[in-house]
C-alpha cells in the first residue's frame, strides 16, 4: 500500500494562490473518491526537501504518493532534498502553482485534450471550468490509476583543475549556460529597477549579440545523435568534426550564443518550445537521453559576411529571429542556413537545403568547458560569461579553468521520481 497522498503546498509560489486551491478545489475532489491525505506546508526555502526527507524516514521502503502544489522550484528542492534515499519510489502529482511551470506544462501542454479522463470528471459533483480541469490534469491521471512516468534526473558536478572546488548539482529540469543562464543572473540584477517582466526582456537585449567560448564534449552509451530536420530523423552528428572510430565523443568548438540541455521538457513556459524533440515517458526501462540545444553564430553568413560594426546588431536580430520562432510550437530547429557558396542569400529558411541554425542532439552525458579568458575574441561582438551555469533556476559559476560536468542518473530499478502524466 502505497499510504496517504502527501500534498506538498509552497503558500508563496506563483501568485500565492496554492494553498487556496488546494482547500477549494482538490481537497473536495480527493473527498469525492475517499483518497486519504495529508497537508504539509512548506515553511522556507529548501523546507520542501525536508518535508520529503521526514516522508522517508516515517514511510519506510517502498512506494510514497506525493502532490507538488507549487513550481519547478519546490519540486527541486523536494529532488534535492531526497535523491540520495535509498529504497523509496516517488509518485507524484504536480499542480501549476509556480510562476513558468516548464514541467507541468511540458507533461500537459496547453492544447491537451482531457477526454481521456472524463470518466474521472463525470463522477464529480460539478465539472470544473476548462482553466482547472487543466491544472488538475496530472490528479485526473493520479485518480484514472494511470501509470506514473520515469522522470529522469541530472547530476552536474563543476570542479575546477585543482579539483578544491567540488559542486554537486542535481536537476530536473534544465541545465543552461551562455544567453539562457545570462539572462537569468542579469535579470536578477535588474530587479531592483525594474520589478516587472520586462526586465527579462532587458536582460535578453544585453545578452542576445554576446558569444560565448567554451568547448563541449557529448558522449553516449550508444551514439550521440543529431536531429536532422529536413529529413524529419535522428542521424549521426553532421555539423561538428566526427567522433574517431571507438572515440564515441563528439567535440563541439564555440563559440555559442545559446546552449540549454533537458531530459525532461519540451517547454520552458505553456508556448516557449524551446526543445520540441524531447520526450519524456518513453523510455521508462532505459536512461533517456539528454537533449542539447545549441546555437554557434558563427555558422551563419549573415554574421560572418558583416562589417564588423554591423555585426552586433546583425547577431541580436538573428538571435530574436530564431529564438523567437520556439513560441511557434518549436519551429526554431527546422530553420535552416543559407547553403555555402551562395553569397547573395543571407535569409533562412524553414527546411531548406542548407544545415540546420540550430543544432539539436541527444547524449547520456556531457562537460561544458569554458575557455581560458585569453582564448577567442571576434570582431565586433562582444564576450559574455562562459562560466555561468544555470541549473532549475539556480545560477553557479565555474571556477577559472574548471569544468561543469553533466549526466543522467542511473535508474535503480524502479526506485526514483514517477510523475502522473
Ligand atoms: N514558506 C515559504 N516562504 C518563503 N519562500 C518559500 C516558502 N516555501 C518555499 N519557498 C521558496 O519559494 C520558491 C519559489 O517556489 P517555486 O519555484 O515553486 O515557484 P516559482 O518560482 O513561482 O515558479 P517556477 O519555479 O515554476 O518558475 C522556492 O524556491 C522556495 O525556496
Amino acid at each position: 500500500m502505497a499510504g496517504p497522498l502527501h500534498l506538498i503546498v509552497n503558500p508563496v509560489a506563483g501568485h500565492g494562490k496554492a494553498s487556496e486551491f488546494v482547500n477549494s478545489t482538490v481537497l473536495p475532489i480527493l473527498e469525492n473518491f475517499s483518497t486519504q491525505y495529508e497537508i504539509h506546508t512548506t515553511t522556507s526555502p529548501g523546507n520542501a526537501g525536508v518535508i520529503g526527507k521526514r516522508l522517508a524516514s516515517t514511510q519506510g521502503n517502498g512506494t510514497v504518493q506525493v502532490a507538488i502544489v507549487g513550481g519547478d522550484g519546490t519540486f527541486h528542492e523536494f529532488i534535492e532534498g531526497v535523491n540520495q534515499i535509498e529504497g523509496v519510489r516517488w509518485e507524484v502529482v504536480l499542480f501549476p502553482f509556480g510562476t513558468a511551470n516548464a514541467l507541468f506544462s511540458s507533461l500537459f501542454p496547453p492544447s491537451g485534450s482531457l477526454d481521456k479522463y472524463q470518466a474521472v470528471i463525470d463522477t464529480l459533483p460539478s465539472a470544473p471550468v476548462q482553466e482547472t480541469a487543466h491544472q488538475l490534469s496530472s490528479l485526473f491521471s493520479f485518480l484514472s490509476k494511470s501509470s506514473p512516468v520515469n522522470l529522469p534526473i541530472t547530476r552536474t558536478t563543476i570542479t575546477s583543475t585543482s579539483e578544491q572546488h567540488h559542486e554537486k548539482i542535481v536537476s530536473h529540469v534544465l541545465l543552461s549556460t551562455s544567453l539562457h543562464a545570462s539572462i537569468l543572473h542579469d535579470s536578477e540584477a535588474l530587479r531592483e529597477t525594474h520589478p516587472g517582466v520586462e526586465r527579462f526582456k532587458n536582460a535578453a537585449q544585453q545578452n542576445a549579440s554576446k558569444l560565448f567560448y567554451a568547448t563541449v564534449s557529448l558522449e553516449s552509451g550508444a551514439n550521440v545523435e543529431q536531429w536532422d530536420p529536413r529529413i524529419d530523423k535522428w542521424v549521426q552528428p553532421f555539423t561538428t568534426t566526427q567522433p574517431s572510430e571507438g572515440e564515441g565523443v563528439v567535440r563541439i568548438e564555440g563559440p555559442f550564443s545559446y546552449f540549454l540541455s533537458t531530459s525532461t521538457v519540451d517547454r520552458l513556459e505553456p508556448t516557449f518550445v524551446i526543445s520540441p524533440l524531447t520526450q519524456l515517458g518513453q523510455f521508462n526501462d532505459a536512461q533517456g537521453y539528454v537533449y542539447v540545444t545549441i546555437i554557434r553564430p558563427l555558422r551563419d553568413p549573415l554574421i560572418t559576411t558583416t562589417q564588423p560594426e554591423e555585426r552586433k546588431a546583425k547577431l541580436s536580430a538573428r538571435a530574436f529571429e530564431v529564438v523567437g520562432q520556439a513560441y511557434a510550437n518549436g519551429n526554431h530547429v527546422n530553420l535552416t542556413l543559407p547553403l555555402k557558396g551562395d553569397k547573395l542569400k543571407l535569409e533562412l529558411e524553414n527546411k531548406g537545403e542548407g544545415e540546420p541554425v540550430v543544432e539539436v542532439f541527444r547524449c547520456t552525458s556531457f562537460a561544458w568547458t569554458p575557455s581560458s579568458p585569453s582564448e577567442g575574441e571576434y570582431e565586433g561582438l562582444e564576450r559574455g560569461n562562459e562560466r555561468l551555469v544555470c541549473a532549475d533556476g539556480a545560477l553557479h559559476t565555474i571556477p577559472q579553468g574548471g569544468v561543469a560536468m553533466v549526466k543522467l542518473q542511473e535508474k535503480r530499478g524502479d526506485q526514483g521520481f514517477y510523475v502522473y502524466t
